[in-house]
């Protein structure tokens, strides 16, 4: 195991396992003020087609689940993931609406809660931070590129969000994944309620409970990430987009309404705090429909399709198409599909980015432009997702940053 696997390798060990551990989707839903108002501004496109559901958008906010009611399979009438996700959306927007718009700076660079900290601790956290930049710039290239176009605190948050989010991917995905079970991830639950109670267990801890105190950053997104782990532990199928649009909801949507808090938005901005948490959601969820389209050959090798079941059929395609790895025409004309919507989450992402707070809109931009290339990619490799991974290259990667820049200086999308 290299030292930085060693580094991430968690022992989920923490005693003290929280007895509130549920969903915590179903918390938000349970305590939710808002879903009344939603529903009366929802426009509903009826359920019949499933192909315009794909390329539907709504206003405001992306829409590829044309109703906001669907059926589970007991026959009840329940309320669809987008929903239940914009539910979450709309409590995290009102928790920090005003903090982010601050013209103070106290959020960057300056609020450093220093009359806390132990003497010798603040070299230590100096330190910690250090270790989450290394992890970052081992496993994530592109995200790490990302971050050297912030302001150094800045900078540091993400990082320490970003390690958090990593290890809680490779309890499930890592080397001792088989190992993991779902006690496991209550444990893991736990040490993040200790965090955010400022005990944290170990350093790279340490940085994140650090950065939840310097940023208003809630602790819902991280509780709904190990959700989606915990999903992953248990199913390896997904029999609609709806379905699917929930798991990448609490694997990557909950890294955009994380990050928000950090990046915080132009305090001369117009659009609605629920609008731009939306649009990071998008860009959440388009990063992970990318992931998921590049990684289809190496996924189904685990096991995996997580490609909605009901549109493979459609398409006249199974599992054992995937299994085959044959790039046939229907492949081709299925893929070019989820292509369609992956960019339309990446459209809904864009109209955001602009009213990010200036110094942070070159990153974003940056990392937006380059995850989408992803999908040039795909197509450039003529849809073969089964043994030819979609890369983008070193030039192409350093091309991409003029042209994010230029996009954060003019404030334009798309
Ligand atoms: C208004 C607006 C647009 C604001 C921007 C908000 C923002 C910065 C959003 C970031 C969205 C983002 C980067 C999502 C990450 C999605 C992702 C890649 C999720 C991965 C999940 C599991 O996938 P899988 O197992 O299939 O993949 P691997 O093969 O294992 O890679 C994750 C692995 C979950 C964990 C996520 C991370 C480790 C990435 C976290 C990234 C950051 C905190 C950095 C964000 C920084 C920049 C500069 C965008
Ligand atoms: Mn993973």
């Amino acid at each position: 195991m290299s030292s930085i696997a060693a580094v991430l390798w968690v022992a989920a060990s923490s005693p003290n396992p929280d007895p509130m551990n549920t969903c915590g989707l179903v918390r938000a839903l349970e305590s939710s003020r808002v879903f009344s108002r939603c529903q009366s501004q929802r426009v509903s496109n009826g359920r019949r087609k499933q192909t315009t559901k794909i390329m539907s958008c709504r206003r405001g906010r992306s829409s590829v689940v044309s109703s906001s009611l669907v059926v589970n399979p007991a026959g009840e009438m329940t309320l669809s993931s987008e929903e239940k996700v914009y539910n979450v959306v709309l409590s995290q927007a009102a928790l920090v609406n005003e903090q982010l718009r601050s013209t103070s700076p106290v959020l960057d660079d300056v609020k450093k809660p220093q009359d806390t900290v132990r003497p010798g601790s603040l070299s230590l956290l100096g330190e910690a931070y250090d270790r989450c930049g290394e992890v970052c710039a081992e496993y994530a290239k592109t995200f790490y590129l990302g971050t050297l176009l912030m302001t150094p605190e800045r900078r540091k948050a993400i990082w320490a969000i970003y390690v958090w989010c990593r290890r809680t991917d490779e309890l499930v995905d890592g080397p001792n994944a088989s190992h993991i079970t779902p006690m496991a991830l209550d444990r893991w639950e736990a040490r993040l309620e200790d965090l955010y109670r400022g005990r944290a267990f170990d350093m790279l801890d340490a940085a994140l409970a650090d950065t939840v105190t310097r940023y208003p950053v809630d602790i819902q997104p991280f509780r709904d990430m190990i959700e989606g782990m915990r999903m992953d532990l248990r199913k390896s199928r997904y029999n609609n987009f709806d379905e699917l649009y929930l798991y990448c909801y609490y694997v990557a949507g909950t890294v955009g309404l994380m990050s928000v808090p950090v990046m915080g938005i132009d305090p001369k901005s117009k659009a609605t705090t629920e609008s731009v948490y939306n649009a990071a959601l998008a860009l959440g969820i388009a990063n992970q429909l990318t992931n998921i389209l590049r990684d289809v050959g190496e996924d189904a090798r685990r096991g995996r399709v997580y490609l909605p079941q009901d549109e493979l059929a459609q398409a006249g395609l199974s599992d054992e198409d995937i299994f085959a790895g044959k790039v046939t025409d229907k492949w081709r004309n299925f893929m070019r599909l989820q292509l369609k919507r992956a960019r339309m989450f990446f459209d809904e992402a864009e109209k955001g980015v602009t009213e990010l707070d200036a110094a942070s809109r070159w990153p974003v931009w940056a990392s937006l432009l380059l995850y989408r290339r992803i999908l040039d990619e795909i197509e450039a490799n003529d849809y073969n997702n089964f043994t030819k991974r979609a890369y983008v290259g070193k030039v192409k990667k350093i091309a991409a940053l003029p042209l994010a820049y230029a996009k954060s200086v003019l404030k334009v999308s798309s």
